[in-house]
């Protein structure tokens, strides 16, 4: 396999526009396809794990329309769900899967999950197990831990969830869960994971009681349809924070991007560094807060990553385990366990990706050292399939030596379609 290779770049000059945020693309759609009357989504994304959810949403009987990134969503409630007659296919979608067996749980009808190699390696029981509990049927392999998994909801009961991981995916899982159970469900999480759910169920008329690391919903609340402007994606825009960083000229302003609390420790963590980073034009429209970011060239020295900053990162650490490559002195990233079940192990692919180009790195039972060089030689760093992998090579070939020629660079989709055709926009070589 040849892959494709990124050149040094010597500069990188001007404005991207990155696509909508994942997160929000894939809630926006189940509420809406969940609720009565239309719903409007602008700038969803239209990477391949938010079709997954819109594919998943059509089989079920939810009728939509998409044009580009706008979406229309004609729905009729979940009392309306048809059964579906084929599996429903959440590709490499982690937050499809969890989501919806959530939402399936509070309806009678029997569905069968599945998807591709990786999801069907990642964990269910977090999800499964505490929806057992509220009184949903659910069997698979390992008890329920992997899909393919079917489940057949309806007349659930409320249930006091203390998860063990903070996992948005698991806690909106459970909310989602509530609306069709009996009384009162609560979720508290160790620490306080993203809760862009919580923020668009109040926005679809739900009351959502948000007190600390606790959430609580009310059984039989009906959603009403809504309008939803997706921010851009914090996640996809880490990508050019760090390469703006890092780059050693030209800057990089980033429009519109979501800065939701629960979102922003790689704005943190990079300022931390030394990062050269402004916050403009701030506004808060209901929902989601935006702001546009302008990066500009720094030098980073390292950090330590730890603790409760941890939900608030989780998918930036490849990226960020590239700027900590290239800071002045080590950077420790600890309690990050979760970040072996994601698309993939991302502790070990990251560890051995980053060696690979040169780097100097430690795999840690929960995280990574690294320590630092002031350039990395390049050479050849395989995806996996993982899309935030695939981008940080990419990344780490335009601030290496030699470039890097990156294996399945095509995962990008998932997130970020046009990952390649915006770099080339700013990249000056
Ligand atoms: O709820 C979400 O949209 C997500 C939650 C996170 O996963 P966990 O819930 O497993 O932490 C994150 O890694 C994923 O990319 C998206
Ligand atoms: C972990 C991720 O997504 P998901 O869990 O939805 O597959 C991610 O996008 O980095």
């Amino acid at each position: 396999m040849s892959g494709v290779m990124v050149k040094p770049a010597s500069a990188v000059e001007g404005t991207v526009t990155v696509p909508g945020d994942k997160s929000i693309s894939h809630r926006a759609a189940l509420l809406g396809g969940m609720a009565e009357g239309e719903t409007r989504i602008t700038n969803f994304l239209a990477g391949d794990d938010c079709l997954s959810t819109l594919a998943c949403l059509a089989k079920l009987g939810v009728t939509w329309e998409r044009r580009g990134s706008e979406v229309w969503l004609q729905g009729k409630g979940t009392a309306n769900w048809r059964e579906p007659e084929d599996v429903l296919d959440v590709g490499n979608s982690g937050t499809t899967a969890r989501l919806f067996l959530g939402a399936l749980a509070a309806s009678p009808l029997a569905a069968t999950l599945t998807g591709d190699a990786s999801i069907r390696q990642r964990p269910m029981r977090r999800v499964t197990d505490p929806l057992k509990r509220m009184g949903a049927a659910i069997i698979g392999r390992r008890n329920g831990d992997f899909v393919p998994l079917t489940i057949r909801g309806g007349g659930l009961k409320g249930y006091a969830h203390r998860t063990e991981v903070a996992s948005a995916q698991v806690k909106s899982a459970l909310l989602l869960a509530g609306l069709g159970a009996d009384g009162v469900t609560s979720v508290e999480e160790p620490q306080v994971s993203r809760d862009h759910t919580e923020r668009m169920l109040r926005a679809f008329g739900v009351p959502v009681t948000m007190e600390g690391r606790m959430v609580q919903v009310r059984g039989g609340s009906r959603l009403r349809g809504q309008t939803v402007a997706v921010p851009a994606d914090i996640s996809s825009a880490a990508f050019f924070l760090v390469l703006g960083s890092l780059a050693g000229r030209g800057e990089i302003v980033l429009p519109e991007v979501g800065i939701n609390p629960t979102r922003t420790g790689i704005l943190d963590v990079l300022r931390r560094m030394g990062a050269d980073i402004e916050v403009l034009a701030k506004r808060e429209p209901a929902g989601e807060g935006r702001a546009t970011l302008r990066v500009r060239p720094a030098d980073l020295h390292g950090t330590e990553i730890a603790g409760e900053i941890i939900p608030r990162l989780i998918d930036e650490v490849p990226i960020l385990a590239v700027a900590a490559s290239l800071a002045e002195g080590e950077t420790v990233i600890r309690d990050a366990a979760e970040l072996r079940v994601k698309e993939t192990d991302r502790i070990q692919t990251v560890a051995d990706g980053l060696r690979g180009l040169g780097a100097d790195v430690e795999e840690l039972p929960d995280g990574l050292r690294i320590r630092g060089k002031k350039r990395l030689p390049g050479g050849r760093a395989k995806s996996y399939g993982d899309h935030r992998l695939a981008m940080s090579w990419a990344v780490a070939g335009l601030l290496s030596q030699e470039g890097v020629a990156v294996e399945g660079m095509e995962a990008a989709a998932v997130s970020f379609p046009d990952f390649l055709a915006v770099l080339d926009q700013i990249v000056k070589r």
